[in-house]
């Protein structure tokens, strides 16, 4: 059976650093600040929203939340950012996806200023990543905290391991591709255009799933010894809990994957918390930032 990489706990040790990072730039007289902006009203999003706002306060940080109305108009959101982006208080600021469809996404990304870009989407961060000017720049919170995950189980260096990413948006599988490489890994990013994938998949030594399929990966996909990493939070009904309740399940059929792999992250449990203690982490380095201070390695 796989070992269990528990995203809960290491979660938990990366804000406990966070918190006490903080206190130090105090002394600087500096409190990291975080802004989360989210309009509309879906209802994921306004959980993953408010356990964003609850973290950073329980980090020590300034912590504002706008909601804005489903039907605010882009114009709108575009002053708000501007007024983020000149607030010195402010050292981060979040655009919860997706966005209203009557708002350009990807206008409103690069309207954020990069350097307050803790999610890691302006081009400036996503430039940097992919030419590996890293220490100046936002990695996006998901491909980080799974890239920390692993850590636990490979170690820093990737050197010889193969390296399958299913999925290639700009928010997960690119950014996660990118982040394997620097790490020297051998890296095939797959979507849905692959040719047998199942194969493919059996040829990883790193297996990561950002699909959004519930438990489409199944257990004989995966190379026996293989670490998992399921970024993959899908709502599923769960009629044996009663009538309209739902659980939440990977992109990965996890009893099966278990059973071969030689480590596994959960779900719920695992690359969630992980993104959360992250986007953390990438504030209280903006800050140290602001602050002319080197800002601590996670
Ligand atoms: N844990 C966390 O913090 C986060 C979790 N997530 C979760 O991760 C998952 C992926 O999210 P995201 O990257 O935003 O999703 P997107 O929908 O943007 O991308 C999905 C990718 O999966 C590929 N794909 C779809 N179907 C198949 C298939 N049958 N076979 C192979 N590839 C396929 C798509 O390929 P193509 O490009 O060809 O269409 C696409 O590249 C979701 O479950 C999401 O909820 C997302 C963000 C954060
Ligand atoms: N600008 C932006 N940045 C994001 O990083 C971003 C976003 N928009 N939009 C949505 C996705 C999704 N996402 C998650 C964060 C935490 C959990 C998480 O904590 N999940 C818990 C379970 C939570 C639950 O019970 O629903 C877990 O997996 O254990 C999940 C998903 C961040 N995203």
């Amino acid at each position: 059976m796989a070992d269990i990489i528990d995203g809960k706990t290491i979660a938990e040790d990366v804000i406990a650093r966070v918190k006490q990072e903080a206190a130090t730039l105090a002394g600087s007289g500096v409190k990291p600040g975080l802004a989360v902006v989210i309009v509309g009203e879906d209802p994921a999003s306004q959980v993953y929203v408010a356990s964003k706002s609850r973290r950073a306060k329980e980090c020590g940080f300034h912590s504002v939340q706008h909601s804005l109305p489903a039907d605010t108009p882009e114009d709108a959101l575009v002053a708000l950012i501007g007024e983020l982006n000149a607030d010195p208080a402010i050292h981060g600021i979040l655009v919860q996806l997706p966005l209203p469809g009557h708002i350009d996404a990807g206008r409103i990304i690069q309207t954020i200023a990069p350097g307050k870009d803790v999610d890691g989407f302006h081009f400036i961060n996503v430039g940097k990543l992919g030419t590996g000017e890293t220490a100046s720049a936002f990695v996006p919170c998901t491909p980080a905290g799974a890239m920390l995950m692993l850590e636990r189980v490979r170690g820093r260096d990737l050197s010889g391991l193969n390296a399958v990413v299913v999925g290639r948006s700009n928010i997960v599988g690119k950014p996660m591709a990118n982040l394997l490489l620097a790490a020297n890994a051998t890296v095939t990013i797959a979507h849905s255009r692959t040719k047998d994938l199942p194969a493919l998949a059996r040829t990883a030594d790193i297996l990561v799933a950002a699909v959004g399929r519930p438990e489409m990966i199944r257990g004989d996909w995966v190379k026996p010894g293989a670490t998992v990493i399921d970024v993959g939070i899908n709502r599923v009904a769960a009629p044996e809990k009663g009538e309209g309740k739902t659980r939440l399940v990977g992109d990965v059929a996890y009893a099966e994957a278990s059973a071969n792999a030689g480590a596994i992250t959960p779900v719920p449990g695992g690359v969630g918390p992980m993104t959360i203690a992250m986007l953390m982490a990438n504030t209280l380095t903006s800050a140290f930032r602001a602050a002319g201070r080197e800002p601590p390695a996670f």
